[in-house]
């Protein structure tokens, strides 16, 4: 396994304007439509392997190209042309109280085959959210201000190791979302692999070849609670949210009402409400009808 070159001042690149914004309100609906409760407190993320399971494969075809496009930069800009693996891409969006401290992306054993990262921000610090600015702890450029604005989107690469020590501050308003790949040298961590084997036996195995409804995962993905630890009765469905933001109500007819896990109903057909008027079409889920408003 050959090491990288890259001159140890500048194991990082920013570029701005790299993604069309068409882009990236693709991939915002994607995320609004489809995301879970993600892996850190008030984070919620959308992966390939989710949008396979939940019945929405088709929703990877956007980031196909985007990821190609990144990875051939990266490997351009460090020198590895044709040596490196897409190891995980995602969508992730941090709410209020987001954030996270200083850290090197491959912090952690399970997380030493991340050599490279990739962000893309896909909305925009200001008018989309308020705090969440990136920094790293030495060299240049010192911190990053997301932007998706003027038809074009920023990207920051750097290397996954302790060179790019960095933190992002805490989101105080608003939701900050963002494309997210890391990358290996290693071909046994090659995302790719993972999701072709899963995409077989889903496809083949689950025969949902011909259906393109999405099949919410287990409702507890979607369940959002602060404190999940100490409380887990306190919270909400974040795909009832969501359509509740975009000015939506979920109808409840009494029947349904009785159920003793509100949770478990948002799986089941929905009908919607708007400024309180009934909509005439049913959807076969509630992540059906995000994907129709989102
Ligand atoms: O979203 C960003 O700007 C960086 C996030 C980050 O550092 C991480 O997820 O490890
Ligand atoms: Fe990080």
């Amino acid at each position: 396994m050959s090491e990288v070159e890259f001159e140890p001042q500048s194991p990082r690149l920013f570029i701005p304007n790299f993604l069309s914004l068409n882009e990236c309100r693709e991939l915002e609906f994607i995320h609004k439509s489809s995301s879970t409760v993600g892996y850190r407190p008030i984070v919620f993320s959308t992966t390939l392997s989710h949008l396979i399971a939940t019945n929405s494969s088709h929703f990877i075809i956007p980031f196909i190209p985007i990821r190609e496009r990144l990875k051939d930069k990266l490997e351009e800009f460090f020198k590895c042309e044709y040596e490196l693996f897409i190891e995980f891409t995602g969508l992730i969006s941090w709410s209020r109280g987001a954030s996270i401290g200083w850290h090197s992306d491959d912090n952690r054993p399970y997380l030493k085959q991340r050599h490279f990262s990739e962000v893309c921000y896909l909305n925009t610090y200001g008018p989309d959210f308020s705090g969440g600015l990136f920094h790293f702890q030495d060299g240049e450029p010192k911190s990053i201000v997301p932007k998706a604005v003027n038809i074009l989107t920023d990207v920051l690469m750097y290397t996954a190791d302790d060179h790019n020590i960095h933190s992002v501050d805490e989101i105080t308003e608003g939701e900050r979302l963002t494309l997210a790949l890391w990358f290996s040298r290693d071909g046994s961590h090659d995302e790719d692999m993972k999701l072709i084997s899963l995409l077989s036996r889903h496809l083949l195995h689950d025969n949902m070849a011909d259906s393109y409804l999405p099949l919410p995962a287990s409702s507890n993905m979607y369940w959002f609670s602060k404190d999940q630890a100490s409380n887990y009765q306190f919270g909400f469905n974040i795909c009832w949210a969501r359509l509740h933001v975009l000015g939506y109500d979920i109808y409840i007819s009494q029947d349904s009402s009785c159920e003793s896990d509100v949770s478990e109903s948002l799986l089941k057909p929905v009908r919607l409400v708007r400024e309180n008027e009934l909509l005439d079409q049913e959807f076969v889920n509630i992540m059906h009808a995000l994907q129709v408003f989102c």
